[in-house]
């Protein structure tokens, strides 16, 4: 079911996966690709982000190729952090092997880093890209959730709720640590909807003394056990410095540390990604023939929204105030 006509003059798109992996990119690769063929467009994949571009690894991506990915965690085209693209050299080879394929438009699937690195390539080279936000840090101005967040937040949840089980059997205090690089939207969402006593994140002003406080009051009406979240990127430390810490001021618990890690990463996207992967991905290929360049797709109060990558990457997005007062509320 081929459209016929063409919005614009673009006839040969790529599309790419960059810096950490998050669940719903293969869902979003699928949208681009079939988007792509339903407007005649030639779709190819680069393989492992920039670090692809940069060794001209590309292939062509027919609709078959992206069937029954939909449901697998990770990304079929493989992502990387590259160092070599940091380098006007490294940006230079990317754009002769797009050349090379005469690719004329990109669509970048990533999150804060790779958005830097796109706007300061399409600033240097001619070439429209629309980026996707694929994070699990849900770091991004433009858009309300990133793929990859509600997932790595469900997992998360999953796993408090096992560490509850073991905290309460034995009476214990547990630090659980979950990613989110320098942003505290994955640890306060996996907080409140695990029930956690309290949740140490780089947004929220709170000394050691005040989550003491919490804990102490805990203790006085008889809580036996408490699991208290913490975002990795926390400015007292991780989850270990921040447990000694608080052995030293108040030992009433026996105290463990958990830290989630890579299994945040992982595993079959949520609904919610899914959709979100597929309308973005969609959004995305028919922005760009509509015109959009240096731009992020992104879904603002349920409606598609473009948004500069200058704008997505710098205004500093934080969770909000209501959600952080919400949730210490909700702890007493
Ligand atoms: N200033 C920059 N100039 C050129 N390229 C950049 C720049 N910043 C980042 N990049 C490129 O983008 C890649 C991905 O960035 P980064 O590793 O920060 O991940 P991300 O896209 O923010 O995703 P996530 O936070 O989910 O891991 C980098 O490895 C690098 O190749
Ligand atoms: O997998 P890597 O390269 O160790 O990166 C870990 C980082 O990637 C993320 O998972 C996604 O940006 C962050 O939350 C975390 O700090
Ligand atoms: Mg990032």
């Amino acid at each position: 079911m081929a459209k016929d006509t063409k919005k614009k003059e673009i006839k040969r798109i790529a599309v790419f996966t960059s810096g950490g992996d998050a669940p719903g990119m293969n869902a979003a690769v699928r949208a681009v690709v079939r988007t792509g063929a339903y407007n005649n467009l030639h779709v190819f994949g680069i393989k492992r982000g920039y670090e692809g571009m940069i060794d001209c690894d590309l292939v062509r991506l027919e609709v078959g190729d992206v069937g029954n990915i939909m449901h697998r965690g990770g990304t079929f085209l493989k992502t990387a952090r590259s160092q070599r693209f940091m380098t006007p050299e490294g940006r230079r080879t990317a754009y002769e092997a797009l050349k090379a394929y005469d690719i004329d438009g990109l669509i970048a699937i990533g999150g804060n880093g790779t958005f830097t690195g796109a706007m300061v390539f399409s600033q240097e080279y001619d070439i429209p890209i629309v980026g996707v936000p694929g994070t699990i840090d849900n770091d991004l101005y433009g858009s309300d959730f990133t793929i990859g967040f509600d997932t790595a937040v469900n997992t998360a949840i999953e796993a408090v709720d096992k560490i509850r089980d073991t905290a309460d059997s034995h009476n214990r205090l547990f630090f659980v640590e979950v990613m989110g690089r320098n942003s505290g939207f994955i640890a306060l969402n996996t907080a409140i909807g695990s029930g956690a006593a309290s949740v140490m994140i780089p947004e929220k002003d709170a000394t050691l003394e005040d989550l003491v406080d919490v804990l102490k009051m805990g203790a006085r009406r008889k809580k036996l056990f408490s699991v208290v979240i913490v975002a990795e990127g926390n400015h007292f430390g991780g989850a270990s410095e921040i447990a000694k810490q608080v052995k030293e001021l108040f030992d009433f618990y026996d105290t463990k540390v958990t830290i989630i890690g890579h299994l945040q990463r992982g595993g079959s996207p949520t609904a919610l990604d899914r959709v979100l992967a597929s309308r973005l991905g969609f959004s995305a290929v028919e922005g760009l023939l509509e015109g959009q360049a240096g731009v992020m797709a992104g879904l603002v109060n349920s409606k598609i929204k473009f948004t500069p990558f200058e704008e997505a990457i710098s205004k500093n997005r934080k969770p909000d105030n209501q959600l952080i007062r919400m949730a210490e509320i909700l702890a007493i």
